[in-house]
């Protein structure tokens, strides 16, 4: 038995409409047959086959599935906040058909039996491809490198490594973890949070954390680490990315990094895109998130750094958190807000419909950029015969609002709740098969049974 085969009837492609500001109907429309978890026809007009299952198109974007290279999935050992199934229902409902789990989970992902465990988690469950990411020192600690080595020849091929939630503090270590993964072509992802510039720190360094009487988180915390990763990065020779850089200062750090010819890729979250530190005055903990959000001008300052390409991706940092650690008072309140289904329709708002980028280089910032960092293997490069067929399909009109319906996972720490966002996702198929179908989950038992099906077709 084969998954049934797809044709998507009248889609515009984002790779088409190159030109910021356009309108998708611009672009000409594409039909796609997917067929063995392939794309094996594109072209205009294409008919309809006898067992195909059709689906219309018309006025709908395709994307090359999204990636995801920052995702927390929380299992093993925070099942309350979400799972490898909750997770990636989240990510399908997103768009997204792959994620990279990050390592903070307990027991930590910092053995090659952690690893393969969660990567197995996901192929079992088929809503995304999960990639874990392997923690830089044992249990997160700082203080030795864990088992890199083994977690990369392991059967999860680990390439992305990072103690994110914590710094890899400890200059020499982090030397030592550059030298380790250059061997292979990993990266090391950076969680850039001076620990002593920051403890006890709880929102941005400013004038209003002294109004509002809370610990202040300065700029540079982040900034210094970032200066002396690159510079070490340098040295080395070896890859480093950036998670969630969040200052305009950081973004001049890069820049200058990129300019002298360093490894370095930075990535940005949704939320530092739109959201800024006037949102604490409410002390509703649903905006407490690590790094804090910031000033105008360095959301502005972000935005820009995007369309100039200072900035090379955006990862959601979907950190699900259970209701009891977010209704509370903001000091004790966790760190973090789940992104993974409200991603897109944040970077159509601030990027593409601001016009800062095209609706080409968006594809690039959530899917194709993410997944060379990443290493991943079988992503399609484009939406292109004889490519894996991972894609989404979204509307990008009117706004509505993001309910808690919108939200797919297991915690509702979403800061846009009530909030009128554009665009909807309505399809993601992910190596042939459709995990999100008109908007609505396919159910769990049908998409684990096309997942099987699609591991034994060998769609990769
Ligand atoms: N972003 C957050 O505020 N929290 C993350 C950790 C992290 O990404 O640093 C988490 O694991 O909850
Ligand atoms: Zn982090
Ligand atoms: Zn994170």
């Amino acid at each position: 038995m084969s998954n049934p085969d797809l044709l998507i009837r009248g889609a515009r492609l984002a790779a088409d409409l190159t030109e910021r500001g356009a309108d998708p109907r611009s672009a000409a429309s594409v039909d796609l047959r997917i067929s063995g978890g392939r794309i094996v026809e594109r072209g205009a007009e294409l008919q309809p086959r006898e067992g195909e299952r059709v689906i219309d198109a018309e006025g709908l974007v395709a994307l090359t599935g999204l990636v995801d290279l920052h995702t927390h999935l929380r299992e093993p050992g925070f099942e309350q906040s979400e799972t490898v199934l909750t997770g990636t229902r989240a990510a399908a409902a997103g768009g997204f058909t792959s994620v990279f789990a990050m390592a903070n989970t307990m027991p930590v992902q910092d053995t090659a039996g952690v690893v393969e465990q969660v990567q197995s988690l996901g192929d079992a469950a088929g809503y995304a491809t999960v990639r874990p990411i392997g923690a830089v020192t044992e249990d997160l600690a700082g203080e030795r490198l864990s088992e890199i080595g083994a977690m990369a020849q392991s059967r999860a091929a680990v390439r992305v490594f990072s103690d994110d939630g914590k710094c890899v503090h400890d200059p020499l270590l982090m030397r030592r973890a550059l030298e380790y993964v250059k061997t292979f072509d990993g990266v090391i992802a950076q969680h850039a949070q001076d620990p002593r510039l920051t403890e006890g720190s709880q929102m941005n360094e400013g004038a209003l954390s002294s109004e509002l009487g809370l610990k202040g988180w300065p700029a540079v915390a982040e900034e210094s680490i970032i200066a002396r990763d690159v510079l070490l990065a340098e040295h080395i020779g070896a890859r480093l990315h950036i998670c969630h850089l969040s200052t305009a200062g950081s973004v001049e750090v890069v820049r200058w990094a990129k300019a002298r010819g360093v490894q370095v890729t930075a990535e940005v979250t949704p939320h530092h895109l739109i959201l800024t530190e006037e949102l604490v005055r409410s002390y509703d903990p649903r905006y407490k998130v690590n790094p804090p959000l910031r000033r105008e001008e360095d959301v502005r300052a972000l935005r820009r750094a995007v369309a100039e390409g200072v900035i090379d991706i955006i990862a959601t940092d979907h950190a699900p958190h259970p209701v009891e650690a977010k209704e509370c008072e903001w000091d004790v309140a966790a760190f973090g807000m789940v992104g993974l289904e409200s991603a897109l329709p944040i970077a159509l708002l601030t990027l593409v419909n601001e016009g800062h980028t095209s609706w080409a280089e968006l594809e690039t910032l959530l899917s194709q950029k993410p997944a060379e960092i990443g290493r991943l293997e079988g992503h399609p490069a484009a939406l292109a015969e004889g490519e894996s067929a991972d894609l989404v399909l979204v509307d990008p009109g009117g706004a509505s609002e993001f309910d808690l319906a919108r939200l797919r996972g297991l915690s509702v720490n979403s800061p846009y709740l009530g909030m009128e966002l554009p665009g909807r996702v309505a399809y993601t198929v992910r190596r042939g098969y459709l995990t999100l179908d008109g908007g609505a989950l396919v159910e769990t038992a049908t998409v684990a049974a096309a997942a099987a099906t699609a591991a034994l077709e060998g769609a990769r």
